[in-house]
């Protein structure tokens, strides 16, 4: 507790301000177990950029730990492109002290002579990854905490490329960080350097998201769309997209179209909880709507709803939409030609049904890390190769490569192509899912989240995961596990005959056992929210259309069997 107390003590000097002593001062005299959380360590980078609560302390969101680190990444920037004219863009989202975040940021790059542009108001995540390239700026920040509880910030860092940092400018980035103390952060502003930008970006934006979601699909005038932004950002770009891209009916929830904070009319703002849609799911019902979506505060996440062959609106997992999504593009490319240097990709913890259309459709397949930046990292790294389109699991999906983070607003427009054209063919989305299950396997999913909150959650998350590895399952609803995939050691092990082979991909706290009839069980840990994460993959063969309703039955009874079993139910 010492060195905690040295560490909140470090905190009082003339450089902070009297509020932020003010408060450590009041934690210091009686809120201990508080106090430790806050100043234990400092905040780190995780999957997506550093995200945390807001308030007073090292292992917070606040003006002196994003000052710092802006302050490190401005020191790297310096160093790495010494002599030019160095441009960073910044981006904020609907939260709580975003927009005065931003400001800081903003502050800190300009007082180390970095040029910047910062959004005047609200923009979504995918806006600003576009930005990036467009402005041709060295860097980008968006101010966000993505889908998080509002007490939350963050930061997500954007390389020039476009894409969030990855290896090895992350490491090198961090380690700047790392070397600095809060004092050495400079927040005297040169406000000739800030640059405030909205519509020239936005319709730059808005054109090019609708060249590249828009694929000219029958029926949009009688298309019924119920959208929501739950109060986050896609308000500034999805309405206007659907607008351009043809669609006459689109309905958006009123009471959450406004940007705010506090996320009033939801438990969460994450279109992956059910709860997040059920607002415009039922408006959909009542309005006879055939379509639902809605997008994540920033604007990178997009959770779908359509009609299930009972004709109730249902709303579809990540999984699936980016299975229906690859599917279209795939589809869609087929019919133009390929090239031979085409590839889709998705995350490791995401279904495996992408691989298996990839092997029909002859094109290449990669995989990720959690994280979207790997995903961008790809194409950065495959230059003579096409991104076709891709996604993960949680809800996110990048169509091509305007942008190099997942994007929720090209993929809503896509998603409305998509259900529109299988609409006017007589069919419906959720059709064309159950004929994928037909021509790949029918492979069903779920996921099991437990949050434990603060440091000795934190120790909670480690041991159920040491737990997980230590004690290994050796068979999954009778089916023995042929496959270890340790991702901390970089391996795969065949159990069945010792067989192991090194896996290329970076080092990560993943592990997964495969079964010998697929079946997949995947544990991590978050690394943007307080949570342990297992991942559960099914499969079987679909023969028939006919047959969807007794197979999934089947495999919603395994996945309880293995969740049993796993002592996750
Ligand atoms: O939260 P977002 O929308 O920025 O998204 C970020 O976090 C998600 C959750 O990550 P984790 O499982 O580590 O919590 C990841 O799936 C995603 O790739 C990443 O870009
Ligand atoms: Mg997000």
């Amino acid at each position: 507790m010492d060195t905690i107390l040295d560490t909140a003590k470090s905190w009082l000097t003339d450089f902070f301000d009297s509020e932020t002593k003010k408060e450590i001062e009041n934690l210091i005299a009686g809120n201990t177990e508080e106090l430790e959380d806050r100043f234990y360590k400092d905040m780190e980078f995780g999957t997506g950029g550093m995200r945390g609560v807001m308030g007073v302390g090292t292992n917070r969101i606040n003006k002196y730990t994003l000052g710092k680190s802006t302050q490190g990444l401005s020191n790297y920037l310096n160093k790495v492109y010494e002599g030019e004219d160095i441009k960073v863009v910044i981006a904020y989202d609907c939260r709580h002290n975003s927009d005065t975040l931003a400001r800081t940021v903003a502050e800190v790059f300009s007082a180390n002579g970095i040029k910047v542009f910062l959004f005047s108001e609200l923009r979504t995540t995918p806006e600003l990854s576009f930005a990036v390239r467009y402005l041709g700026c060295h860097a980008g920040v968006v101010l966000t905490a993505s889908h998080n509880p509002p007490e939350y910030n963050g930061y997500k860092v954007y390389w020039t490329d476009g894409g969030q940092i990855v290896p090895p400018q992350d490491r090198e980035i961090i380690a700047e960080i790392n070397s600095l103390s809060y004092e050495d952060t400079n927040f005297n502003a040169n406000e000739s350097l800030i640059e405030l930008i909205d519509k020239e970006l936005d319709e730059a934006f808005i054109s090019a998201s609708v060249a590249n979601g828009n694929f000219d699909a029958q029926g949009k005038d009688e298309f019924k769309i119920v959208f929501t932004s739950l109060h986050g950002t896609s308000i500034t770009a999805i309405p206007e997209v659907l607008k351009r891209a043809g669609y006459r009916n689109v309905t958006i929830i009123e009471e959450q179209s406004k940007p705010d904070g506090n996320f009033p009319t939801v438990e969460s703002p994450n279109p992956e909880e059910t709860e997040a849609l059920s607002m415009a799911v039922k408006k959909a019902e009542e309005i006879g709507a055939d379509m639902v979506v809605g997008t994540d505060p920033d604007s990178d996440r997009l959770g779908v709803a359509v009609r299930n062959l009972e004709g109730k609106m249902e709303i579809l997992n990540g999984n699936q939409t980016m299975v229906l999504m690859t599917k279209f593009l795939l589809e869609k490319r087929k019919e133009r030609g390929f090239k031979g240097n085409e590839f889709i990709a998705t995350t490791i913890v995401s279904t495996p049904m992408m691989e298996v259309m990839a092997d029909a459709y002859g094109v290449e397949f990669k995989t990720a890390l959690t994280g979207f930046k790997w995903i961008g990292k790809m194409i950065k790294d495959f230059p003579q190769s096409q991104f076709i389109g891709g996604g993960e699991e949680s809800f996110g999906y990048m169509v091509g490569d305007f942008v190099r983070d997942k994007d929720a607003v090209t993929s809503t427009l896509l998603a409305c192509e998509i259900a529109s054209q299988a609409k006017a063919n007589g069919g419906s989305m959720y059709k064309d899912l159950i004929d994928c299950y037909v021509d790949y396997g029918f492979y069903k999913e779920e996921l099991i989240s437990i949050t434990k909150k603060g440091m000795s959650g934190a120790e909670e998350i480690k041991q159920m995961l040491k737990d997980f590895k230590e004690n290994p399952v050796v068979s999954v609803a009778g089916s023995k596990v042929k496959y270890i995939e340790d991702y901390n050691v970089s391996t795969i092990k065949n159990v069945l005959t010792g067989e192991e082979k090194p896996i290329d991909i970076p080092k990560s706290n993943v592990l997964i056992y495969e079964t010998e009839d697929g079946t997949r069980i995947a544990a991590r840990p978050s690394g943007t929210e307080p949570k342990v994460k297992f991942y559960i993959s099914t499969n079987a063969p679909l023969p028939r259309a006919e047959d969807f309703q007794r197979v999934a039955a089947d495999l919603d009874h395994k996945i309880a069997q293995i969740l049993s079993e796993l002592k996750l139910s």
